[in-house]
């Protein structure tokens, strides 16, 4: 029998991946939104809805950026009104382990899989930079290895209180002492599941010594499958069933009706997603000068990126680029070579679509990506609020049913169940 691919859906977030000048676009914040994309999904019995978080809008020259003005509504509070309208949907929410605080986090969660019925899930992030600790009344006071050390005693701390089944805890570690009553009682999966996002060294042992599963950046056929073989084999040293972490990459896709007519729209998605003054924003991120004044269909500024980190001009997005100068060579040698003027340059950079053709080839490529040890499953990035995911659903769903990869069915009760993961403890 072939490998089952997981399936979810990832509500678009605050940036440029949504063209939020089509027509078909609607609000990012009213729950009919919400509602759609989990009904699609659940439609297309996908596994998983997920949100992802940000926590403070984003700044560039001292203004917000204007692509994050629409914010981002309060991920526990969508997914518990999301609960009462959907019946086998897992509900996924990113919710940070620096800021937050297990007592409070694992009632919500615990909660969250009462009210669902057992599908709750959690995507421990740490965060991405002290800017974000601003919004908290700790501030942002760690640093990337102590973050990490607290992500895994906060797992720790709310399967210990998870475990208490309502009774009393008491938690004492490098990061937490605390010690009460939780009151709330075991719920249907025991531990919701709990995936893991960030990259590093410490990000993959965390997740391969805590995690269920993990969304990863790793979306290129070769790179995706290096990663899965990485992680995979952490995951076997730490003693674990390297089954028992799933491997799910963040993708988007296009159709078309044939595989060039789906070509000739992605390029028409990535020129809308990155206009003109998009592409300036998106270069300043790794230049960190204000490059307001240069032409975007011209070519890339000989000046050199700037190299002050303590003073960037972008707010809550330190660490995207650990090497500008090295980037920015690279970026102008694939300008040289191609021809390409700033919008052009970006369009290529960054946002890469990953699946594009008829939904018949779509289908292949992604039975390929997790036959073949590339992954475990997809959550899909669609480029339209909130009916981005209607035309996969509609067509390529179906398809993978035929081949026999995807459920026409809900079978198991619960998330766990359907993600083929054994009930926390
Ligand atoms: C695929 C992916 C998705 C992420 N999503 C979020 C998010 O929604 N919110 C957030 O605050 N951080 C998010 N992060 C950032 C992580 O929290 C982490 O802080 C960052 O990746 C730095 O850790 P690392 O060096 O281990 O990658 C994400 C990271 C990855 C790789």
């Amino acid at each position: 029998m072939p490998k089952q691919i997981i399936l979810a859906a990832h509500f678009p977030g605050v940036n440029n991946t949504t063209v939020w000048s089509d027509s078909r676009s609607g609000s990012q914040i009213e729950f009919d939104s919400f509602e759609h994309l989990a009904r699609t999904a659940e439609r297309g019995r996908f596994d998983f809805f997920f949100l992802a978080e940000g926590l403070r809008l984003r700044e560039q020259r001292g203004l917000i950026h204007d692509l994050d003005v629409v914010g981002r509504p309060d991920t526990l509070t969508v997914l518990a009104a999301l609960a009462a309208v959907t019946t086998h949907l897992g509900l996924a929410g990113t919710l940070n382990a620096t800021y937050h605080e297990p007592y409070e986090l694992a009632r919500q969660l615990a909660t969250l899989d009462h009210l669902s019925g057992g599908r709750a899930a959690w995507n421990v992030v740490t965060s991405p930079g002290a800017f974000f600790g601003e919004n908290f009344r700790r501030g942002g006071f760690l640093d990337h290895a102590d973050r990490y050390v607290r992500a895994a005693e906060f797992i720790e701390a709310a399967r210990t209180l998870w475990d208490s089944d309502g009774g009393d805890f008491s938690i004492t570690s490098s990061q937490f002492g605390i010690a009460g009553r939780f009151g709330v009682p075991r719920s249907p999966q025991g531990h919701p599941v709990v995936l893991q996002a960030g990259d590093s060294e410490g990000g993959r042992e965390l997740a391969a010594r805590h995690a269920d599963a993990i969304f990863s950046r790793h979306h290129q056929l070769e790179d995706a499958r290096v990663f899965y073989r990485d992680v995979k084999q952490r995951v076997i040293r730490h003693g674990r069933d390297p089954d028992s972490l799933k491997i799910i990459p963040g993708v988007s896709y296009v159709l078309g009706d044939s595989d060039a007519d789906a070509q000739e729209k992605a390029h028409h998605i990535r020129r809308q997603q990155v206009s003109p003054q998009t592409a300036i924003l998106l270069l300043e991120q790794l230049w960190n000068r204000d490059l307001s004044g240069y032409d975007a269909d011209g070519p890339l500024p000989e000046i050199d990126p700037r190299l002050d980190e303590d003073d960037t001009i972008i707010k809550g997005r330190a660490g995207m680029y650990p090497d500008r100068l090295a980037t920015a060579a690279e970026w102008r040698a694939l300008a040289e070579a191609k021809k390409l003027s700033i919008r052009d340059l970006i369009i290529e950079v960054t946002g890469r679509q990953n699946f594009i053709g008829t939904p018949a080839r779509v289908a292949e490529q992604l039975d390929e990506y997790v036959q073949t040890g590339a992954c475990d499953g997809f959550i899909l990035v669609p480029h339209l609020t909130p009916a981005g995911l209607d035309d996969f659903v509609d067509q390529v769903v179906p398809l993978l049913q035929e081949r026999g990869v995807v459920r026409t069915e809900y079978s198991g009760g619960t998330l766990r169940d359907n993600l083929g993961l054994a009930k926390g403890r």
